[in-house]
Parts: C-alpha cells; structure tokens; sequence
C-alpha cells in the first residue's frame, strides 16, 4: 500500500531553492539545522547527499571553521591506523570520513567533506540535532561572539547544556491513524524552549507521546534503549578522554520512523534471499557532528561542559523510558 505522508509544520520548510549542483548531487533534504541554501544569496551553501555514494558533504564554511573540522577528521583518520588510542575510540562514535572533494557549486568551487550519511537505508528518517555545553563559544571567540552565544536558547542551554537547533519526525496523524506527517522545526523553535519544553520535544521525537500505545510501546522503548546504550558509550569516551574539548558540538540522533510500527523481528531481501535481523542500531544511530570548534583540551582536563550537556540528556531521555 503507497505510504502517505504530508508536511504539518513549515517552520523549517524542505530545501526550496534551486541551486547549480554537479550531476549526481542533490541537497541533503533531512538537514535540520546548520548552515543551509538560501534563495537569494549563492554564496550560502548547505550539505549535500551524494545517493550513489551513500554519504552526505558538508561545505567547508569559514575558513577557520572548515579547516579546524578537515583537521579533526584527518587526525581520526590516522590515528585509527595506529590503534587502541582515544582518538582511534572516537571513530566509532562520528560519521565515517571519506575526505574532501571538490565541486563546482552556483558556479563556484568549493571544497566539501564527505561523510557516512547517518539516515542511510531510512525509509521514514527522524532527525535531531542536540547541540552541546552550556558554553558554545570556543577559546578564541571574540567578547561579541561571546555574547551572542551566551544570548541564544538561554533557557534551555544554562539549565540542562543542551539545546536545540533543529529536527524533523514523523508521527501518527491523530484524525487519521492511516497517515503519517512529517514535522519540521528549526532553531526559532528551539530557541523558544524551556526545560519543560526540551523535555516534551524529546518524548515527542521519540513517538513516546503516542495514543497507539499497543503497537507502538513495544519498539519505542527499544528505541529509547538503544538511543541510551550509544549515549552511554560516548559519555564513557568523554570520561576516559583528556584530549580535547569539543565546543558548539553537536549530537545527531537519528532513527527509522518505518521500523518502529512493529515489534516482530523484521525480515530483509538480500541477493533474493529473506534473512532475520533486528539490530536496533541499524535503525538507530547517535553520532556526534561539527566538529569547527574542536581545541585541545585545556590543562589536559576532562570535557566537563560536554559531559554535563550529555549526562542531562541521559536523564531526560531515561525519564522518557520510564514514563512510557
Ligand atoms: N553525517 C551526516 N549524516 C546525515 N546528516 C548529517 C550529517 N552531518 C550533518 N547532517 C545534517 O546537517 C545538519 C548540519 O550539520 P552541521 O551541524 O555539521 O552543520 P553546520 O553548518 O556546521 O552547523 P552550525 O551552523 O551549527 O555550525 C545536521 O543537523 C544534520 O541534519
Ligand atoms: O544557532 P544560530 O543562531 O544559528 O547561530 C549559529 C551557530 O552558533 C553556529 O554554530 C555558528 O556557526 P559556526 O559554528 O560555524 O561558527 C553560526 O555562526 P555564523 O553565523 O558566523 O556562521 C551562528 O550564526
């Protein structure tokens, strides 16, 4: 039976605009948040999908920016040729990275990072983007960036670290359980949240508020578990690492919508032949993303800003499960 789907909320509308791309490349249109194609300046370039390729690229933004994340990803890279070290550990916990490439965007080259695109394999992607720290100003931000970040999603961001730049779900359409919507919100939407707030969006991401309670609870709190078994790994990276700080970091929840309807194992065609399998982190994945404001860490001490931002999230994440 065709799915039918339709857009509820346009805050954050799908990409509109029509920029030149290369042959092959489209606009990533599960990007929530982050810098995005604007119609009228060609200059503002967002992420795109490469679908024969399997991953997204992310422009290289502001110099600084682009070159401190081309830096992080390289330095992952090599590091994982030499072992059982702290940053050989991350790789596990951010999208593959498959280098930069050139492209002639809007008629300009510009040179993009290409990264495992989290949503790969998703029929219904949901899609949240968690910004982290109460402090997402780095060492070298002038007094005014200073300000401005101290500024935004004031209530949410001093109370529980976190904040919420954007994200997209698909839910039950409650006049018509036989359809699915799409919500979309952005950073206006975030920044408008209070810790309440922050705590409702989440259940709600996460389908916990759902009606449909008998067919849905059961994979829900397989969601919820698995979305806090790979939280718990980053945060043991965090506690074992004293390498760096990560500052206006991000952590990019995603899950398909499509496999939480049911609680029998799920069976897969490959070459023609039907196999069992149901792996939540197939159909789940936490990462953490943006990497523009990544510094060594300071005196060699732990992360203690990130690491408040995400034992908070664990909490409100565990108080989703238990209210389930
Ligand atoms: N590896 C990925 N796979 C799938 N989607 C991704 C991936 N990386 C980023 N995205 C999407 O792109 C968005 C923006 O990513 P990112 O935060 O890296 O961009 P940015 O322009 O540096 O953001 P900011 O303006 O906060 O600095 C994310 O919210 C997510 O929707
Ligand atoms: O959340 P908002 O209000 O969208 O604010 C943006 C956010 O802080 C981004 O992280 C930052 O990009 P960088 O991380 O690349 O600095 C961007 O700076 P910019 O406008 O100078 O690009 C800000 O505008």
């Amino acid at each position: 039976m065709a799915r039918k789907e339709q857009d509820v909320e346009h805050e954050l509308p799908p990409p509109r605009c029509h920029p030149l791309l290369p042959e092959g490349f489209r606009q990533l249109n599960t990007q929530v948040a982050g810098h995005t194609f604007e119609a009228a300046n060609t200059e503002a370039v967002g992420l795109l999908q490469d679908p024969s390729g399997g991953c997204v690229l992310k422009p290289m933004g502001k110099p600084e920016c682009g070159e401190r994340e081309l830096r992080f990803y390289e330095s992952l890279a090599e590091a994982g040729a030499s072992g059982d070290n702290d940053l050989a550990l991350l790789r596990g916990h951010v999208p593959r990275f498959y280098g930069p490439l050139k492209l002639v965007v809007n008629q300009r080259e510009r040179t993009f990072l290409r990264l495992e695109d989290l949503t790969l394999g998703m029929l219904q992607p949901c899609v949240m983007d968690i910004k982290m720290g109460k402090r997402t100003w780095d060492p070298e931000s002038s007094p005014r960036k200073r300000k401005l970040e101290e500024a935004k999603y004031v209530m949410c961001k001093q109370k529980l670290g976190l904040c919420l730049p954007g994200f997209q779900v698909y839910l039950k359409d409650d006049k018509d359980p036989s359809r699915t919507v799409v919500l979309r919100h952005g950073k206006d939407y975030g920044k408008s949240l209070s810790v309440e707030g922050f705590q409702k969006t989440m259940a709600l991401f996460f389908n916990a508020n759902s009606s449909d309670f008998r067919t849905v609870r059961p994979q829900t709190e397989v969601l919820l578990k698995e979305v806090l078994r790979q939280l718990e790994q980053i945060l043991t990276w965090f506690r074992g690492q004293r390498l760096l700080h990560f500052y206006a970091s991000s952590l990019l929840i995603c899950y398909d919508y499509s496999r939480l309807g049911s609680s029998e194992k799920s069976t897969h065609l490959l070459n023609g032949h039907h196999f069992k399998e149901d792996k939540p982190s197939d159909w789940v994945k936490v990462r953490m993303i943006d990497f523009a404001h990544v510094y060594p860490a300071d005196q060699a001490l732990p992360d203690e800003n990130y690491i408040f931002g995400l034992n908070s999230l664990i909490s409100v994440v565990h108080a989703i499960l238990h209210q389930i």
